[in-house]
């Protein structure tokens, strides 16, 4: 298998739609789901380098496991569902503490998922690489949206600010809220290359960053490493 050259990671609560963004994203479609146990991940190539993108379990029980998976995470995507006003309050309360396992210069993003249900915009979009079949399946019963937005996306931008503050870093040299807060949609695809890739783009010093250390660390050759110690084994055991 490929090494991974970063590591992105999804988190929020349970039932915003984590595994649905991916699948959507790698297999281009919206697919049946059960609630995701753990965590799983996806090696996604982009470019020359190898990204691996983890989606982890929103579920209370699986709370532990969340800052094992953010270690050394270079981009976390904290999502919500506009549709819920919890949903985000939780990304503050439960999930937001999780990434001080993350690096140093980690990218934070703050989605909105499942804006078809409440925006015309997203709920008509098509996903141009989305076969015609699993359109046609994804089109049945789609009527316009009816349900009431909760989060207002001000409020995904206030709590990007905050994110800022929990991390001690200057809101005028970090990255932009209105770059780092997306309303996407799993369903129809709406904004969901456009936030991957984006925070791709944005990740890319990373890389370089980690491949340059990785060049310039000593190397140890193991084989001669190996027949040193077998040299010391030996003359220690005469
Ligand atoms: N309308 C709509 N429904 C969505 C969208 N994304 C996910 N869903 C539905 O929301 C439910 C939960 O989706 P999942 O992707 O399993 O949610 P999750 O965040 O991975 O949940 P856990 O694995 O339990 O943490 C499923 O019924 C999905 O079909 C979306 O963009 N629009
Ligand atoms: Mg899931």
């Amino acid at each position: 298998m490929k090494k991974p050259d970063v590591k992105v990671v999804l988190l929020g609560d349970m039932n915003v739609g984590k595994t649905s963004l991916l699948h959507r994203y790698t297999e281009r479609k919206f697919k049946d789901t059960i609630s995701t146990v753990g965590g799983a991940f996806y090696l996604k190539q982009w470019g020359p380098y190898n990204i691996s993108i983890w989606d982890t379990a929103g579920r209370e029980q699986f709370h532990g496991l969340g800052s094992m998976y953010c270690r050394g995470a270079a981009a976390v995507i904290l999502i919500y569902d506009v549709t819920n006003w919890q949903s985000l309050a939780e990304l503050e309360e439960r999930f937001l503490s999780l990434t001080d396992t993350a690096n140093h210069d980690c990218i934070y993003a703050v989605v909105g998922n499942k804006a078809d249900l409440t925006d015309p915009k997203a709920q008509q979009f098509q996903d141009p690489d989305e076969t015609s079949e699993d359109r046609a399946e994804c089109e049945e019963g789609r009527t316009e949206p009816q349900l009431h937005k909760q989060v207002p996306p001000e409020d995904a931008v206030s709590f990007y600010e905050r994110i800022l503050r929990y991390k001690g870093l200057d809101e005028k040299s970090s990255l932009p809220a209105g770059k780092m807060c997306f309303e996407t949609s799993a369903k129809t695809g709406y904004n969901v290359d456009t936030l991957f890739e984006a925070l791709f783009d944005l990740v890319l010093p990373s890389i370089l960053r980690k491949r340059n250390e990785n060049q310039v660390s000593p190397t140890v050759d193991l084989e001669e490493c190996r027949g040193a110690n077998n040299k010391r084994a030996r003359s220690s055991c005469c």
